[in-house]
């Protein structure tokens, strides 16, 4: 494929190229990382340039036909021949050269089309200005973008046979240097969308400062990316790190030489401020979960982060499951000619989930049979855990109230199948990747769409199906349209006097709730 790469513009044609040197060059595609015959990033961006140049190039061939033309006119005696001869072999040149801007420009409208039939397929949505073909297979990753043997071993090795839909469009996106805002369902394979590009522009460990920061909101999705770049990267020297605790506490990171930084922002403002940390040579700036990072109480620290990333031809890509249109707003302040790509509709839940409400009357209603389940806050996560593991359920419980040890213990008991049910608050609502969770059960109705999609999206990851069940009291009901309107649009059932409630502008929704106890009233420990 890679031969392939300018040779269309002359098949068929005897083009003499030492002739049209200069013009062989102008559309011969500067050898960049991505030479295949689609709408690559190189050469996209060269086409147009070239289409616009058509113009200019008619021009030039114009001028000088008119300059040959004075020439000829001129009666020199006994050249007639020579001079008809040399006008007549110029013409068949311009001729050439004309039918080769006319070559690539079908071939370019050609790709254009090609790739628009080939997102419809998979469901992609874009918006931008040359806007790189999507990946049609990972073999791609050579083919086009001369990746390095060990990532598509790799790749292999995890078993992934095909690029997901957002791993097929984010991912030329960033190779071809732009940057990327990314909207797709949970567990949709967003992870890998930037870890792959990012380990392959970086091509290689440096010892030159920090070149690669990773946002999280979370410690437990930090890490959790932190492993999922080292699986990726296995078998090269990449120095992939993970701001811990201990690593903030201790060290001076005025020398700190990493290739990948993966933190929460909290963290890394922390480290920036307190330990010199320098971000100006960071090339890539990932915000994961990014409206999660852009809510109050993040964005400061988020804010901060940004700033110190100082490099000017750094790429910074936003990737989550719902990116509202505040957050598209305020980030576009801060991109360049950024790409949009969004997969399937915007803001909505992942289609294998099979979701129900539940209507439960009152608290009391709500213990039911669990698997994992996620409460309002850590009060309601701890009366809730105290209530069920007495019973013969294998439970954990995680909250922003337990130590970090206790926090790993639980995630890792639950991925490890030593816990069946994990009661959890929103602490681990985002981004975390337990395969086997085939059911999510909202103990506690969330408290926004934003919300409930990514709590339903722990179950039904990669393509594998899930159930959601949200259980609903009185308090909840005026809030049932928001959540039904998501469930419509991924095509569950929703009994139609949902449907006709009246839409309320969520703020935010926290009813008083009763304890979570089975205890009779007054009935001490
Ligand atoms: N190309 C692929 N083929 C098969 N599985 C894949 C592929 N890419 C990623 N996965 C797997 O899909 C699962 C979900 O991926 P990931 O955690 O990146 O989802 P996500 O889109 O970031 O979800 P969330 O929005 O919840 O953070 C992971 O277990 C990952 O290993």
């Amino acid at each position: 494929m890679a031969e392939r790469d300018t040779s269309f513009l002359f098949s068929g044609t005897s083009f003499n190229r030492k002739k049209f040197a200069a013009v062989f060059t102008r559309f011969k595609e500067k050898k960049g990382n991505d030479v295949s015959p689609r709408a690559e990033p190189k050469l996209v961006e060269d086409a147009t340039p070239a289409l616009q140049e058509e113009e200019g190039v008619k021009t030039h061939y114009a001028d000088k036909k008119r300059k040959r033309k004075a020439v000829d006119s001129d009666p020199v005696e006994g050249f007639s021949v020579f001079k008809s001869s040399k006008s007549q072999k110029a013409n068949e040149d311009d001729q050439q050269a004309e039918n080769a801007i006319m070559l690539e420009k079908k071939e370019y409208y050609r790709q254009l089309e090609g790739d628009a039939i080939f997102r419809k397929k998979h469901n992609i949505h874009v918006s931008g200005s040359n806007v790189p073909s999507p990946l049609r297979s990972f073999a791609e990753l050579k083919s086009r973008f001369s990746s390095k043997s060990y990532i598509l071993r790799n790749l292999a090795e995890l078993g992934f046979e095909e690029p997901t839909p957002i791993q097929r469009q984010a991912i030329p996106v960033l190779l071809s240097g732009r940057e990327c805002f990314a909207c797709a369902p949970t567990g949709s394979g967003k992870t890998f969308a930037f870890v792959c590009p990012i380990l392959m522009k970086l091509k290689r460990a440096s010892k030159d400062g920090v070149r690669a920061v990773i946002l999280c909101p979370t410690r437990e999705l930090a890490a959790q990316t932190a492993r999922e770049c080292k699986k990726l990267a296995k078998g090269r020297k990449f120095y992939i790190k993970l701001m811990t605790k201990q690593l903030v506490k201790g060290a001076d990171f005025s020398k700190l030489c990493c290739d990948i930084l993966i933190s929460t922002p909290f963290r890394v403002q922390f480290a920036i401020r307190k330990k010199k940390l320098d971000l100006s040579k960071v090339e890539f700036l990932i915000l994961d979960e990014s409206d999660k990072l852009f809510e109050l109480g993040l964005v400061k620290q988020v804010d901060s982060v940004v700033k110190a990333c100082s490099n000017p031809s750094i790429l910074r890509s936003l990737f989550s499951a719902t990116l509202p249109d505040t957050v598209e707003e305020l980030a576009r302040t801060i991109m360049h000619d950024a790409i949009r790509v969004i997969i399937g509709r915007k803001n909505s839940a992942s289609e294998s989930i099979k979701q129900k409400l539940v209507f439960v009357g009152s608290e009391e209603g709500k213990l039911l049979a669990l698997h994992q389940s996620f409460a309002e806050n850590k009060e309601r996560a701890k009366e809730l855990y105290n209530e069920v593991k007495f019973d013969d359920i294998r439970a954990g419980v995680i909250h922003a109230d337990l130590s970090q040890v206790q926090r790993e213990d639980a995630v890792n008991n639950f991925r490890a199948g030593k816990t069946w049910v994990l009661i959890a608050t929103d602490v681990i609502a985002r981004g975390m990747d337990f395969k086997g969770v085939n059911c999510v059960v909202n103990y506690d109705f969330p408290d926004s769409a934003a919300a409930y999609i990514h709590r339903i999206g722990r179950s039904g990851r990669a393509g594998r199906s899930g159930e959601a069940v949200t259980l609903y009291t009185e308090a909840d009901v005026p809030y049932l349209r928001n959540i039904a309107n998501v469930m419509a649009a991924s095509g569950c059932e929703v009994p139609p006097w949902i449907m006709s409630l009246p839409k309320l502008k969520w703020k935010r929704h926290r009813p008083q709730r009763e304890a979570i106890s089975t205890k009779p009233v007054g009935e001490d420990e």
